[in-house]
């Protein structure tokens, strides 16, 4: 386990050494100090520090949030309904029968929100746009002024704390007229109205937005949506879901393909139009887990490549090397439509600037092309089935709040490094990592506050994207999810991700330990964290 930051600090520093340090690039105060610890044995010898100065001076430090998931609002300002307020609505779509129709009410509180960013010192901010606030019916529609003025407050408010605004363009949430009248991402339609609204964007915010995510997560909600049913539109077929309508082993293929095409639009779009005079960068942020074979064994091996290939890369590839994995289409030959030359050579021409990564776990993995498994409703037709235990019963790491989630800081490292590998090291941001904390109506502030757990956490991972980044990572930003406990989909509100706690009642935002600890970390304090657990697993 890492030390907390309630415990005493090992080594301090002053300020006036860590400025000479940053500045001129030495590492001579710190580096002195830590051979004097060490020799007089101050330090215990699988000890690791995680520290501010161990990123570049320009890197990117920030927290995370999704429109749907903060602003709450939902009728005000005259924004559209999306699939979500429709889905939120129906009963037993949401675990504790909430929705977000006022979640953190931060359409109200935005400005009380950006002070809470400003007092912990991040840099920047990822939020998204919620695309019925601008475009309430698509492009059946008109341009909703009230939404794009919202966005033009909270960009200039950021920009005014020194804080870079990090948007992504579309997060889980979409007109539901769009779901209505073409079937959202199942139909190529969607690949003009997202480049539209895209557009309006980067027309309207683009002077002082710099760096735009196209979609959050397209390999996650491809399978959630439209494999497990999970997600609105609640699409499915056996043996994956019950549903009325759908078909899991060729929907989320579709929708997948559209979502990469709507993605090589708005950049197209930004490109030609844009980003020559704004300067600005333009990427996609996958959802990327890490994993360990099950058992050490070829067949084992070979899940874990298959499931990269079917998890990010399912994304990726198409977008920087030209086509889908050869695994997936190994596997599912017709399933997966095929890229015409038209739209190969879009793809080649427009690509993307950086990678962004959301990074919460690493899993185990047990091949089932040779053996029987049971269906794996998140790495689908992977023909793997995931585990948080090996086969002599050891458990992958400390177990979070949520059951899909472990804590396994050295899987930070890997997944940099293999993306680094695979994409030629195209510049990446971590655009999420973050700890959940199990929740229920009977608890208060004070059973959230004193989240140890989550600081051993994010000061775990921050430690091993340090390293990858000391061996040769572009990684140039990294982003806490979440600002604030808000409402985490099908979850409702039983996973608390913030590092401010959020009264669902009184909407009272209170710091966590985590936000001090955060807050101490930006300045550049010096934090040392002992490594047990992780450093053993290296071994
Ligand atoms: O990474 C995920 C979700 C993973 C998962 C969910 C349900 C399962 O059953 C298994 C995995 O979403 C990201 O991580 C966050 C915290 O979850 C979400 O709140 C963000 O909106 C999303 O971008």
């Amino acid at each position: 386990m890492l030390q907390s930051a309630a415990a005493p600090k090992i080594i301090s520093r002053k300020d006036d050494e860590e400025q000479e340090r940053r500045h001129s690039g030495k590492m001579g105060a710190e580096l002195a100090l830590l051979a004097l610890a060490l020799a007089h044995g101050l330090l215990l010898p699988c000890t690791s520090a995680v520290d501010r100065g161990q990123f570049p001076d320009n890197f990117l430090f920030g927290t995370s949030t999704s429109a749907y998931q903060i602003e709450g609002a939902y009728l005000e300002g005259n924004r559209g309904i999306s699939n979500w307020d429709v889905f939120v609505h129906k009963r037993g779509a949401i675990v504790d029968g909430s929705n977000g129709d006022t979640a953190d009410d931060h359409y109200h509180r935005y400005m009380e929100d950006i002070e809470l960013m400003h007092s912990l010192g991040v840099n920047s901010y990822r939020f998204s746009i919620a695309w019925t606030r601008i475009l309430p019916r698509g492009r059946f529609g008109h341009v909703n002024p009230d939404g794009v003025s919202f966005y033009n407050a909270l960009i200039d408010a950021l920009l005014e704390k020194g804080i870079q605004p990090f948007v992504t363009i579309s997060h889980f949430d979409i007109p539901h007229e769009l779901e209505k009248i073409y079937g959202g991402w199942l139909s190529p339609e969607v690949q003009e109205d997202f480049g539209y609204f895209a557009e309006v964007c980067f027309k309207v915010f683009g002077d002082r937005v710099k760096f735009w995510i196209t979609l959050n997560e397209p390999n996650l909600i491809t399978k959630f949506s439209y494999m497990d049913g999970w997600y609105p539109p609640s699409r499915c077929s056996q043996p994956f879901g019950n549903c009325a309508f759908g078909n899991s082993s060729v929907e989320p293929y579709i929708a997948g393909h559209n979502m990469i095409l709507s993605h090589a639009n708005a950049v197209s779009i930004y490109r030609k139009k844009f980003q020559g005079k704004q300067g600005g960068h333009i990427g996609i942020t996958v959802c990327s887990r890490w994993y360990e074979p099950f058992q050490n064994t070829t067949t084992d091996i070979l899940a874990v490549e298959r499931a990269l290939a079917f998890g990010g890369s399912w994304f990726l590839d198409p977008i920087i090397l030209g086509d889908y994995p050869s695994e997936m289409r190994r596997i599912l030959g017709p399933n997966l439509p095929e890229f015409t030359s038209k739209q190969k050579k879009k793809l080649q021409a427009t690509k993307l600037d950086f990678i962004g990564l959301n990074h919460y776990t690493t899993l185990y993995l047990k091949d089932c092309i040779f053996s029987p498994c049971e269906v794996d409703p998140i790495d689908g037709d992977a023909r793997v089935l995931s585990s948080a235990t090996r086969h002599d019963g050891v458990l992958i790491g400390e177990p979070t709040g949520s059951p899909h989630f472990y804590s396994v800081p050295y899987g930070m490292e890997q997944v940099v490094m293999y993306y680094k590998q695979r994409y030629n090291n195209t510049p990446t941001y971590i655009t999420e990592n973050g700890y959940a904390q199990a929740s229920n109506s009977s608890m208060t502030a004070k059973d959230f506050t004193n989240d140890t757990q989550r600081v051993d956490y994010i000061g775990g991972y921050l430690t091993f994207l340090a390293s990858a980044i000391r061996k040769g990572a572009d990684v140039r930003g990294y982003f806490v999810w979440s600002l604030l406990d808000n409402f985490e989909w099908t979850s409702g509100y039983t996973l608390r991700f913030g590092l401010y706690h959020v009264d669902l009642k009184t909407l009272k935002r209170t710091p966590k330990l985590s936000a001090k600890w955060y807050r101490k970390f930006l300045k550049g304090s010096v934090l040392r964290t002992r490594l047990g657990d992780e450093t053993s697993q290296l071994q």
